[in-house]
């Protein structure tokens, strides 16, 4: 039986390790982590991530062929095909700090490999890393590894949080990278000998190393310019009276641009898109090409950008003060159908209504208060890293920021709301019950587009939605970016 071992047990690790436990019975596959509390859960009925389907293919596989341990150099040292899906965050201190991937998880894994490893076996990189990771990773595994030999296999991860399974069961490519060595190519054989399971051959991409790491940051990098490209586009629909949806829609009814992710938004966020760009400007600034990093800089720039605009509409519409006024923010996690917040643009958007003094109700149907306190709380970057090597939060909390359960509850006395994740349900709240007990005016912000504005408008609010053309009200309380 051929063994699987998954190093991290996060977003990526778990749903895609269980996705192969359910398309490969006859292969073992067991997850490890260092984090204690998340195998637990692995190993309980309130799995440690909200993603829609993973619960029924957990629950089908685990204790047959899927196994959640702590233990890891035990399984480790038994499997054949070892995946590390660890941290990869930005580097907040030292060389590089603000934009280099931090590789310390990475390292660390390897040289746990390498120190318990007793038989040969391939490694598949399946954080998003730099370009030439495999590189140092070899360098660690071969200077410790007592003549055992490794393969080392680029495979990065492209599924979507809040849709993983079903990018899992059904993915656009799979993308293996290896050695053009024999050794390496039949370690890209036995790593494609798993996924033709279920996906189609075709769908398998090969490439050697360099490009599979290279084509995951590039992927990322391509999939948000589009949203930063849309969304620059949103500013000059608000100027011009054009509407961002019909320009979306007519511009990607042309196949060679294509309809999907055109959505104008208050901005992109997700624990990769911002970390993975900075990675590439980084790795274009340490290889020379000034003008290639300051290209995709720019992505970042454009959603920082969007994001301050929000926030400036939303004080300038309130006449230029949001100062002890209630705002009501519907939606704290970074897209629908997940309870994930890392990089949510609700964090920026919420600490700049802070600086302005407001006072925030916020109601999210999948993140806790105790996350919204620590988000709001904690410094950039340090989000990333495993949740008990994070930095300790100071012991106190937002005192303006209070969370509720309830979109009623949050919305009761508020001056504004502001609807930052487009979960489904924000989209059939009783918006005139909402209204009648508000204080007047009353505005709803739409920073995803999401509500009808025109039925809105019939009830009595005063309606901005993200790149649509904009009230007489707003017209005349024009904001500054
Ligand atoms: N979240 C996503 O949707 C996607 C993430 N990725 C990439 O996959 C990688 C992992 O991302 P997530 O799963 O979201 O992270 P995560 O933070 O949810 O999970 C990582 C896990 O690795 C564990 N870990 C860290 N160092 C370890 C070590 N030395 N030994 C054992 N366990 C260790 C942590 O405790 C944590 O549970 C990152 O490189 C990310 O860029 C790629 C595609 C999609
Ligand atoms: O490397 C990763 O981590 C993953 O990053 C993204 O997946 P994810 O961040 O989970 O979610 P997306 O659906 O890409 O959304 C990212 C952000 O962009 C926003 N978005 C998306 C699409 C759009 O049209 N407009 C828009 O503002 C979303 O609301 C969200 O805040 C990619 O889509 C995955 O392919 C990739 O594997």
């Amino acid at each position: 039986m051929v063994k699987i071992c998954c190093i991290g047990a996060g977003y990526v690790g778990g749903p895609t390790m269980a996705v192969i436990a359910l398309k490969c019975p006859k292969i073992e596959v067991v997850v490890v982590d260092i984090w204690e509390p998340r195998i637990k859960a692995w190993n309980s009925d309130q799995l440690p991530i909200y993603e829609p389907g993973l619960d029924e293919v957990v629950k089908e596989c685990r204790g047959r062929n899927l196994f959640f341990s702590t233990d890891v150099e035990k399984h480790v040292a038994e499997a054949d095909i070892v995946f590390v899906s660890v941290n990869t965050p930005t580097k907040t201190q030292g060389l590089g700090a603000g934009k280099a991937a931090d590789l310390t998880y990475w390292e660390s894994a390897a040289r746990k490999i390498a120190d318990v490893s007793k038989s040969d076996k391939i490694v598949v990189e399946k954080s998003t890393v730099p370009v030439k990771t495999a590189e140092a990773i070899e360098k660690i595994l071969t200077h410790n590894s007592k003549g055992i030999k490794f393969q080392i296999l680029s495979n990065p991860e492209f599924l979507a949080e809040g849709t993983a399974i079903g990018d899992l069961f059904n993915p656009d490519r799979v993308l293996i990278g290896g050695r053009e060595t024999p050794e390496g190519q039949k370690a890209i054989q036995a790593l494609k000998d798993v996924y033709a399971h279920w996906v189609p051959e075709d769908r398998i991409l090969t490439t050697n190393l360099w490009s599979a790491e290279l084509s995951k940051l590039a992927a990322n990098a391509f999939l948000a310019q589009r949203i930063s490209s849309v969304n620059a586009m949103s500013a000059l629909c608000e100027a011009t009276g054009a509407d961002v949806a019909e320009v979306s829609y007519a511009v990607g009814k042309d196949t060679r641009i294509g309809p999907k992710f055109l959505n104008s938004s208050v901005g992109f966020g997700g624990s990769c898109f911002q970390k993975d760009i900075l990675n590439l400007v980084y790795i274009c600034e340490c290889n020379g090409l000034p003008e290639v990093a300051e290209y995709w800089k720019q992505v970042i720039k454009i959603n920082d950008y969007q994001k301050s605009r929000f926030v400036n509409r939303v004080v300038s519409s309130m006449f230029n003060t949001v100062s002890q006024k209630k705002i009501a923010i519907l939606g704290f996690a970074f897209k629908k159908d997940t309870g994930d917040t890392r990089e949510t643009p609700a964090i920026d958007v919420c600490q700049g209504l802070l600086g302005d003094k407001a006072l925030l109700s916020i109601y999210d149907p999948q993140v806790t208060e105790d996350q919204i306190q620590r988000d709001l709380i904690m410094k950039k970057f340090d989000w990333d890293h495993p949740l008990h090597l994070q930095p300790k939060s100071p012991n106190s909390s937002v005192k303006q920021v209070s969370v509720t359960w309830d979109a009623y509850e949050a919305t009761k006395g508020a001056h504004g709301v502001c609807i930052l994740t487009e979960w489904d349900e924000f989209k059939t709240l009783d918006y005139k019950r909402i209204y009648d007990n508000m204080q007047k005016p009353a505005f709803v912000f739409d920073g995803r587009n999401v509500v009808n504005g025109e039925k809105l408008r019939e009830i009595g609010f005063i309606v901005y939605s993200i790149g649509k053309p904009l009230d007489a009200w707003l017209k005349d309380m024009p904001a500054i970016a």
